[in-house]
């Protein structure tokens, strides 16, 4: 049995090191897994990287803070929730990743997220390292107070392990514009500095153009970019979308503006599928539906006839389509469904969420041979927007749409430019995981290699 000291362990016996480790963190083990078969590939005759141990310091985050988030309900209840800060790696820039309020958030999530992050960045080509922060609080049901004071009591504590050139957090799960400005207002009161410590916020105070939609928008260019590739198009394609939320809404509005047509969407009680399509007055009653009335999707089916709604969290999978976007949350779409997506004729799958796919169901994709976009590439254009969002309050400017917009553009077709260029797979085949993962890794190991033994 080889130590762990052994620079020359195989692949299995550096997920076993992984597993023990971390033990009970599924999550995070899924992730590292994925991304390691293809750098074990990768590095097999790179001595420098086996030498400096690379892979299993990137796997090991800088720091887990963790911490108590104490808040009064409007009942006057105190309640106590925990919040985590994971700053996952900071070798190509200060870290950045979301924040994330949702029942289901722990430790290994967080770690999962800000270790997919860590190389989502690299590719984007800005320089930001990787981070994930949340905490296990359900804002659904709560009041507008209740989740300001929740917000308050966050960064209360988060604030001192937070700075613009040290870890800038932005929105995810459970986390939008409301939600970050109450952080901000927060943060801002208690270190008396305006500055670019948070992304995602109010055009009013330092937020981007085109950081909301970007993240949507961003999944759909990619899903251009491989269509070119194939020499096809989105024109005519009928799209399965699961959320209601930030990125499922925009990339249903960017999918219906190319000519798609979006099918269904859902949310963690089920989905509905309107076989007549999600247009845009549709995608602009539940963005209404979900930003102000904070309702639920099958809300819709009330609303607009002909739509059918699939209770008992049902996932929209078995409807027949030609594009699938994952887009709500990790796990959500299993073995059984990918086989679904295959035998009725999907050609391609873009993960709009971060690691909505189990292993086992990305295996059945490679082995149908479909195109198939892991979240790390094409998700990466919110967060590239907030890159741009760092370098917009670094100068006190305010960057125009159409300048924005092209530079998500070019973000995206550069993302696939790097997966074309290491995800080869000798067969003609374009496997994007490989690509991306690849890609990712040799930018974030070769500062690492630069800095010596940190
Ligand atoms: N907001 C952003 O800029 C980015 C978000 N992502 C990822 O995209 C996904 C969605 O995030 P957002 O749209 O920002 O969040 P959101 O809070 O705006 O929407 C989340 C959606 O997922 C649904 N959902 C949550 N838990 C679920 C569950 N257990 N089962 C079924 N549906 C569930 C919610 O009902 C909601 O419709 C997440 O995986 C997030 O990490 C990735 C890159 C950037
Ligand atoms: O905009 C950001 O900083 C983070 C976005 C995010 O959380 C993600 O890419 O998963």
């Amino acid at each position: 049995m080889a130590s762990v000291y052994d620079r020359h362990v195989d692949l299995d016996q550096f997920m076993e090191g992984v597993k023990k480790r971390n033990p009970g963190q599924d999550e995070f083990i899924q992730a590292v897994r994925e991304v390691s078969q293809d750098v074990f590939e990768f590095i097999e005759d790179k001595e420098e990287y086996h030498e400096a141990q690379i892979l299993r310091r990137i796997a090991e985050p800088d720091r887990v803070v963790s911490f108590r988030v104490c808040w009064e309900d409007d009942n006057h209840n105190i309640r106590v929730q925990r919040g985590w800060r994971v700053q996952n790696n900071n070798a190509i820039g200060p870290y950045k990743g979301g924040i994330r309020f949702h029942a289901g958030v722990n430790e290994s999530v967080l770690k999962f997220l800000a270790f997919e992050q860590t190389f989502k960045n690299s590719l984007t080509g800005l320089p930001m390292g990787g981070g994930k922060g949340g905490a296990n609080f359900n804002p659904k049901g709560k009041s507008d107070a209740e989740i300001m004071r929740f917000c308050q009591s966050f960064m209360t504590e988060l604030y001192r392990h937070i700075g613009p050139e040290i870890d800038v957090p932005a929105g995810d799960i459970g986390v939008g514009a409301r939600e970050i400005g109450f952080m901000f207002g927060q943060y801002k009161r208690i270190t008396n500095r305006w500055e670019g410590v948070l992304t995602g916020k109010g055009l009013e105070y330092g937020g981007s153009k085109m950081r909301p939609e970007a993240t949507g928008y961003g999944a759909v260019y990619f899903l251009q970019n491989m269509l070119d590739h194939a020499r096809d198009g989105i024109e005519g394609k009928t799209a399965v979308i699961s959320g209601a939320g930030n990125v499922a809404l925009h990339a249903a509005e960017k999918l219906t503006e190319l000519g798609g047509k979006v099918l269904t969407m859902s949310d963690s009680d089920g989905f509905l599928h309107d076989p007549d399509g999600i247009d845009q007055d549709k995608i602009d009653w539940i963005k209404r539906l979900k930003n102000e009335r904070r309702g639920r999707i099958s809300e819709y089916c009330d609303e607009f006839d002909g739509a059918e709604f699939h209770g008992d969290g049902a996932r929209p999978w078995k409807i027949e389509c030609d594009i699938a976007l994952p887009c709500a949350t990790q796990n959500e779409l299993d073995e059984d469904d990918a086989r679904a997506l295959v035998d009725n004729g999907c050609m391609a799958v873009v993960e709009g969420a971060n690691m909505p796919t189990t292993l086992d169901g990305v295996k059945v994709f490679h082995d149908a041979k479909i195109m198939y976009a892991p979240g790390k590439a094409a998700n990466a254009g919110g967060v590239a927007m907030s890159g741009l969002e760092m370098a917009q309050n670094s100068e006190r400017m305010s960057w125009d749409h159409d300048r924005l917009g092209d530079m998500l553009t070019e973000v995206m077709s550069g993302i696939h430019d790097k997966c074309v260029e290491y995800g080869g797979a000798g067969d003609g085949y374009l496997d994007y995981v490989k690509g991306a993962n690849i890609a990712g890794f040799k930018k974030v190991a070769d500062a690492m290699l630069a800095f010596g033994v940190v």
